[in-house]
């Protein structure tokens, strides 16, 4: 994605440019009259003078102002909660007061997809789209399919990888009427397919390639910071699969800062799993660096050649970034770079551990998520988090998404968590077998009223 090369019209649809690089939206913001102030878009949600105010998203709609107001396609998404959380503040060793956390499972199909999915949609719409679709480990095509099911706007298509995909994100592709594909191979396969059929079938393709859905997750920055009263915390911790979210939130700052509407811009944590950790690995390894837009081509496709030569499957229990050839790579260096970023890997024993602090103290959350908890701590050990940090982590999908995982993790079963190593469940809360009888169901309550 090297600056300024190349310009497109809104009304044409793709997602690269002519040298292969995905498209990145730019405003002329001389011409655009953004507020002065963050602050006055607080007084949006108050008075919701318009009903696109009511989308979390769309209330911020001069920080990303590509549709005509007429064309917006809005299911009420966005209204999330970011909680100060003391109890995983003290599992991450983050002194009381100091750790939030961004609760994007709220959102209308339960993960942070539909920030980015309501953006896309009313592209496809602004288009004339009448088909779409997408390449999911389960969020992207729950949140595509209720998209196109709500509005009856466009018919959805939907790629997935056999056997990788949580049942609770199946159901809903499938309950909100998507034709679904279920793909002999895994996530990075089906993207490779759904992108060659949008571009011979001419469908509408909403992956985070689409340049419109990152405008819309910027805003789950936006809503950070009015959750924390407009000032900048020191850490966004945010997990890693396709890199879409954390190359969003790196533009959302870029652009604050270049409107003067931010002072100082947080520092950023991508966390990948570590059986899924190209960018780390790139990253932290290799060197990797954005460069002006230009990363080392050679350096990237030595790794890639080298990750193919050792088959290179993506293997973790977080299905949701079971990722290995993340599309949006060169878009999050450049997040890295404006956010002075770092980036870490974290083992699914962590991640479990993670998310079921945040499951005993929070809202909960499905296993992806945990990896932002998980490498708060990590940093934090690592010395890089201060105790006196003010942290936000970003928990992308619902508690709800992955309960074979939950389960597995809460009661023991290690074969089931084994699929990618050893798993320890640390926090185990198992289901307690009790006869069915009144007086030893009493003597079991009985074990846990004292406490
Ligand atoms: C729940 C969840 N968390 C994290 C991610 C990773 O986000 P990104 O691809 O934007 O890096 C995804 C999907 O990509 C997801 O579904
Ligand atoms: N976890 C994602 C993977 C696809 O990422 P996208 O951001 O490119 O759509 C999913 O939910 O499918």
């Amino acid at each position: 994605m090297p600056e300024n090369t190349e310009t497109y019209s809104l009304s044409e649809v793709r997602t690269n440019g002519t040298n292969g690089d995905l498209l990145d939206i730019r405003y002329d913001w001389d011409k655009i009259p953004v507020p002065s102030s963050l602050k006055e878009f607080e007084k949006r949600w108050s008075t919701r003078n318009n009903p696109l105010d009511y989308s979390g998203v769309w209330r911020f709609r001069e920080l990303f102002p590509f549709a005509p107001e007429n064309q917006i396609v809005t299911i009420g998404e966005g209204q999330t909660v970011l909680q100060q959380n003391d109890g995983v503040a003290k599992y991450a060793g983050i002194n009381s007061g100091g750790l939030y956390l961004q609760y994007e499972g709220m959102n209308p199909s339960g993960s942070f997809k539909d920030n980015g999915m309501t953006a896309a949609s009313t592209h496809a719409r602004m288009v004339g789209a009448k088909f779409t679709a997408c390449a999911s480990t389960g969020n992207t095509s729950a949140s595509l399919a209720i998209y196109g099911g709500i509005t009856g706007l466009f018919q959805v298509l939907v790629f997935v990888g056999s056997g990788k995909i949580a049942y609770g994100k199946l159901s809903q592709a499938l309950d909100y009427g998507a034709v679904t594909l279920q793909i002999d191979g895994d996530f990075d396969d089906a993207l490779k397919q759904v992108r060659r059929v949008c571009d011979q079938a001419g469908i509408y393709l909403c992956n985070s390639v689409n340049p419109f859905r990152l405008e819309g997750q910027k805003s789950i920055m936006y809503r950070v910071l009015e959750g924390l009263g407009w000032e900048v915390p020191d850490w966004i911790v945010v997990p890693g699969g396709n890199l879409g979210n954390s190359s969003a939130f790196g533009k959302a700052f870029m652009e604050l800062k270049e409107l003067g509407l931010i002072d100082r811009i947080p520092r950023l944590a991508v966390i990948n799993a570590a059986g899924a950790s190209t960018l780390t690995r790139m990253y932290n390894d290799e060197g990797l660096r954005w460069n002006d837009g230009k990363p080392d081509q050679n350096l990237i496709a030595e790794y890639f050649r080298r990750m193919d030569e050792q088959d290179g499957r993506a293997g973790t229990l977080a299905s949701a970034i079971e990722i290995n050839r993340p599309v949006n790579l060169t878009k999050c260096l450049r997040a890295l770079s404006v956010c002075d970023g770092v980036v870490r890997d974290v083992s699914d024993e962590e991640i479990l551990d993670g998310k079921a602090q945040v499951g005993r103290h929070g809202f909960g959350c499905e296993p992806a998520s945990g990896a932002s908890v998980a490498g708060a701590k990590l940093l934090r050990e690592q010395g890089i988090i201060a105790p006196s940090d003010r942290v936000v982590c970003i928990l992308t999908g619902h508690q709800l998404k992955d309960p074979t995982v939950t389960v597995a993790y809460h009661s023991g079963d290690r074969e089931a968590l084994a699929k990618h190593g050893a798993v320890e469940p640390h926090f185990g809360n198992a289901p307690i077998r009790v006869d069915n009888d009144f007086d030893k169901i009493m003597e079991v309550i009985e074990q846990y009223s004292g406490e």
